[in-house]
């Protein structure tokens, strides 16, 4: 039988700063009929939009985005932090709602016209996709979809998402 994986989130008032209820995905990953569940369900949607390639972004990102190009016998790309990629990167700077961050892609790691897939475990403002995807776009690559754990409701998303196939196994309240 299929297992409620929302029973497998913990959620914790006011971590990491005042106001933010954090949607923590350790519990899920840790149970391995829960983990192998989420993976099966984001591979049934991999699969669905005709994935080459799975991107992650550091570091839950790669938690979930490796067993998918693995179920599916594809590449796994990382999006890292700045300073980690040791050869020629592309890079994208994107607002968090306080300051800025930059991601950053290895430049040889999408080939023209593959069909990319991101998956992280958790959609907030939608920033770290939208980055993603930009520079997905920028190697030549197509974003086949956009795939989740959590989906954070209550939150403005960024409307650049709204072009993608975004796939989300539960809605879970930002507050
Ligand atoms: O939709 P957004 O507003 O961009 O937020 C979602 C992102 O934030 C979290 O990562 P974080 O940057 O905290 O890094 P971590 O995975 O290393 O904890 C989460 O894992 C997503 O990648
Ligand atoms: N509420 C939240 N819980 C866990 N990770 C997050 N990343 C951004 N917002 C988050």
């Amino acid at each position: 039988m299929a297992l409620n994986l929302e029973d497998y989130i913990a959620s914790i008032r006011d971590f990491p700063t005042k106001g933010i209820l954090f949607r923590d995905v350790t519990p899920l990953v840790q149970d391995g009929q829960a983990f192998h569940e989420a993976i099966d369900r984001l591979a049934d949607f991999a699969r669905s939009v005709h994935t080459d390639v799975v991107v992650g972004p550091e570091s839950r990102g790669f938690i979930f985005g490796a067993p998918v190009a693995y179920a599916l016998g594809i590449g796994f790309v990382p999006v890292r932090k700045p300073g980690k990629l040791p050869r020629e990167t592309v890079s994208v700077k994107y607002d968090l709602e306080y300051g800025s961050n930059e991601l950053f892609m290895h430049k040889d790691s999408i080939k023209k016209g593959q069909r990319v897939l991101i998956v992280d475990d958790l959609l907030a403002t939608g920033g770290t996709a939208v980055a993603t995807a930009r520079m997905i776009e920028q190697l030549g690559g197509v974003v086949a979809g956009v795939a989740f754990v959590i989906n954070l409701t209550g939150i403005k998303q960024d409307e650049a998402l709204k072009k993608y196939d975004v796939f989300r196994l539960m809605d879970l309240s930002d507050q």
